[in-house]
């Protein structure tokens, strides 16, 4: 049986400004289903969207809640729990080789150097990368540093994992095999994702769609009625 995730994130009166300009406005939206995708234009707020759930961006007005935690007063605690990968792995990505990354974002959970060294091979197996553990991660491809990017945040056994736009850089095959892996994990560990994408195709595999235009969603329930809800809209 699938697992399903065991995590609830609420939205309420939420109002995220930038000066005066409102770039996200969500009153109430209750998050729990195990596969999420967030679609819509170019600058509608899906980031913003996904960002508030782990606190790198604050609500100006409102409150934002991962499991009863406050996003703002329970950040670290957040950010423990929901762990992001963002579309360039390169920016994620800071010491010389994968298995150091890997180490780094474990220094916090795993004080002993040898029990991190074992955890951060675990996590870059489990993805089928331990042979890259000691190259250079440089000189690994986009598709492979974005699995290494993946490695960093599993490796912290998060309970959400937010996707934004993780496939943009990536070729087909390597975008294919990143979101096989996301899925085998996120099922095997009951990991709730929340994917912002402009592949439909993708969006269309979640269990719920919202559709975010404008800085409010304007769209939310069965992926494939608000795909056509989005295409209707872009139809030019
Ligand atoms: N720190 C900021 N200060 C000011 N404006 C911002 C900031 N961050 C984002 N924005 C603006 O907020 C709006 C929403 O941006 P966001 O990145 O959330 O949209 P998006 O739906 O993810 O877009 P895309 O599909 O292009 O990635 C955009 O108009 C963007 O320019």
């Amino acid at each position: 049986m699938m697992p399903s995730a065991s995590v609830e994130i609420a939205f309420r009166d939420v109002r995220v400004l930038a000066g005066t300009r409102l770039l996200l406005s969500i009153a109430q939206l209750q998050l729990t289903q195990r596969r999420i995708s967030v679609i819509g234009p170019n600058g509608g707020g899906k980031s913003t969207l996904l960002q508030l759930v782990n606190g790198l961006v604050e609500p100006t007005e409102g409150y934002v809640s991962v499991d009863g935690q406050d996003t703002v007063d329970h950040g670290r605690a957040v950010r423990q729990q929901a762990g992001f990968v963002f579309s360039n792995p390169a920016a994620q990505l800071v010491m010389p080789t994968p298995l150091e990354d890997v180490e780094l974002s474990l220094r916090r959970t795993l004080r002993e150097t040898s029990q991190r060294r074992s955890a951060a091979m675990r996590s870059l197996d489990e993805l089928g990368i331990a042979e890259l553990a000691e190259r250079s991660s440089q000189e690994l491809s986009s598709g492979q540093q974005q699995l290494v990017a993946l490695a960093t945040v599993l490796a912290l056994k998060p309970s959400v994992l937010l996707l934004d736009e993780p496939t943009t850089l990536l070729d087909l095959v390597n975008a294919q095999r990143f979101t096989q892996q996301v899925e085998k994990l996120a099922q095997l560990h009951g990991i709730m994702t929340i994917t912002a994408t402009h592949d439909l195709d993708l969006a269309a595999q979640a269990e719920r769609t919202l559709l975010i235009h404008d800085g409010e969603v304007v769209a939310d329930g069965d992926p494939e009625a608000v795909i056509t809800t989005y295409r209707r809209r872009s139809a030019v």
